[in-house]
């Protein structure tokens, strides 16, 4: 299945893309970044598009340091490569609660972390996001608060609510893949079919965000799509 996926990334001119990764995005990757994404490649095939293209880890890692982030929220880790981003962008005292059900994959991408000298700001939980977002809204003894959250896990909007109890006022909830190979702009006929149930899926959360109003939103083309949504109140 993995080989008939299209190229991710809505950048469609490949020589863009080759610029952007040329003249900024790789020579600016860090080495333990470069590292896992090549032992990522090496391992998972085509599966390793799954994790985040170069530019998008570094833009995530910008906006954590733009906001002096010091909690944050990963949901959707594969072998870590934002999460690493990430982990590199926080202070020494800032930590990750990282949740995936792929605990494998995880395991994999440890070492990296780990010769990055940051694992000690990652708390990974090896479980289905949803139930680990609803435990921790039910901890009376410890309230948990974020200052971002980063969602690469299918149903986003599932966890949408959730998260807008979790991350502060003020901070941001930034829903990754939003749009989907450019499928979303698509005729539904043009969708290839494997891929329309999800496109559909991308389409109503896009809609269902840019609609509410206790968050400002942007959607940024980089990537696969991320959209940023600020808490309002
Ligand atoms: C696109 S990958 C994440 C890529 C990662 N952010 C990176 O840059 O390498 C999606 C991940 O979501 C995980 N996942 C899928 N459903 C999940 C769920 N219900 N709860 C937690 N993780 C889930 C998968 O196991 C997979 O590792």
């Amino acid at each position: 299945m993995a080989h008939s996926l299209p190229r991710k990334g809505i950048l469609q001119s490949e020589a863009l893309l080759k610029y952007i990764y040329e003249t900024s995005a790789c020579p600016r990757e860090q080495q333990e970044l470069k590292n896992l994404r090549k032992a990522t490649e090496k391992k998972y095939g085509n599966l390793s598009i799954m994790a985040v293209p170069v530019d998008e880890a570094q833009f995530l890692s910008m906006i954590v340091k733009m906001m002096n982030a010091k909690r944050t929220l990963e949901i959707g880790v594969f072998t870590g490569y934002s999460l690493l981003s990430i982990a590199l962008a926080l202070p020494h005292d800032g930590r990750i609660k990282a949740i995936d059900i792929d605990q494998e994959a995880y395991e994999f991408g440890l070492p990296f972390i780990r010769k990055a000298g940051v694992e000690h700001k990652i708390n990974f939980i090896h479980s289905n996001a949803i139930s680990v977002l609803s435990e921790m809204l039910n901890n009376e003894k410890e309230k948990e608060e974020f200052d971002m959250a980063f969602v690469d896990a299918p149903n986003y909007k599932n966890y949408h609510e959730q998260l807008l109890k979790l991350v502060k006022i003020g901070g941001i909830i930034a829903y990754d893949n939003t749009l989907w190979f450019g499928f979303v702009a698509q005729e539904e006929n043009e969708v290839p079919e494997l891929f329309r149930d999800s496109t559909k899926a991308i389409q109503e959360l896009n809609d269902y965000l840019s609609r509410d109003q206790r968050v400002e939103f942007s959607q940024v083309s980089i990537g696969d799509g991320v959209t940023l949504c600020r808490r309002l109140h």
